[in-house]
């Protein structure tokens, strides 16, 4: 479990706050998307997460270890895929051999997996790749790592329209039970479906922490004509199949698939408050 404790961050030489008595909870066995307009603080949410920046005040607890104290215990069980990343000029197979010692529950069987569902080969040279597949790579030995946290920024960005279905696959197939997967991102039609639980930041708190179960239970996403638009609507925007809308889910209505770009602007525009 991750708890975020009264967390306080601003970056040096800066006064503003990024986190101000921050404070969150991460439980095992789940799948995060946590998404925020530009700049609200997702990508140093996801550093202060894994320790690599220090809070001001408060902290991240890791299974109750202080994650800014960098213990190597700690270290074996977090990866982080930042935004964006170089590599050095090898073939992944020596990257692997390099680096797959510092994980303890490194799996070569997860790694094939992935790098066959990406089409990739164990002697392609890491410095000839394009972006979206070192991507790909970077992504595949971070899921082979078998670290309880795992954590990614803007996953997507860069793969191509195959292997955005590719990712959700990969992801889906090697989520273990006591993992923990952060994913922010912009691009939410990549990841909605794969989502247990969304966190919706905002200027240094959370707009939206809820799990896909209860946003199910509590609203039906739906498209209606002008003339069903009536005083149930919580949140409409135009769309060329009619009015995408929020509405209150009744408990004879059936249960309908998270529209989450729609719940992103309800949310952010306060309208499901
Ligand atoms: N190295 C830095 N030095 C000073 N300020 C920074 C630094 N990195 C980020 N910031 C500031 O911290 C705030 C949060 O930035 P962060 O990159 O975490 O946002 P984000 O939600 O990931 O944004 P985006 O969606 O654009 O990637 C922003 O106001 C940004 O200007």
């Amino acid at each position: 479990m991750i708890q975020v404790e009264n967390l306080s961050f601003n970056y040096v030489g800066t006064k503003r706050e990024v986190f101000s008595d921050f404070s969150l909870q991460l439980t095992d066995n789940k799948i995060y998307g946590l998404l925020g307009k530009n700049g609200t603080g997702k990508s140093t949410l996801l550093y202060l997460l894994c320790g690599l920046l220090r809070p001001k005040k408060g902290g991240v607890f890791i299974d109750g270890v202080l994650a800014s104290d960098r213990r190597s215990a700690m270290l074996e069980d977090i990866f982080m895929v930042p935004e964006e990343f170089t590599l050095p000029q090898v073939t992944l197979d020596t990257y692997v051999k390099m680096n797959k010692g510092f994980y303890p529950h490194f799996s070569e069987e997860v790694l094939e997996r992935c790098l066959a569902d990406f089409e990739l080969s164990r002697q392609t040279k890491l410095h000839q790749l394009s972006m979206g597949q070192k991507k790909k790579a970077f992504m595949s030995f971070a899921l082979a790592t078998g670290t309880r946290l795992l954590l990614m920024d803007e996953p997507t960005n860069g793969l191509d329209i195959p292997s955005k279905s590719q990712f959700r696959k990969v992801i889906a197939n090697n989520m273990t039970a006591d993992r923990i997967l952060i994913i922010s991102t912009h691009q939410v039609h990549d990841i909605e479906s794969l989502l247990d639980h969304v966190l919706i930041l905002s200027q240094s708190n959370l707009l939206l922490n809820a799990s896909v179960s209860d946003i199910s239970d509590d609203y039906k996403f739906e498209y209606r004509t002008p003339a069903e638009m009536d005083d149930s609507v919580l949140y409409a925007e135009p769309s060329l199949q009619g009015n995408a809308v929020i509405v209150r889910r009744q408990p004879s209505d059936h249960e309908t698939p998270m529209n989450l770009e729609l719940l992103f602007n309800a949310v952010i525009t306060g309208k499901l408050r």
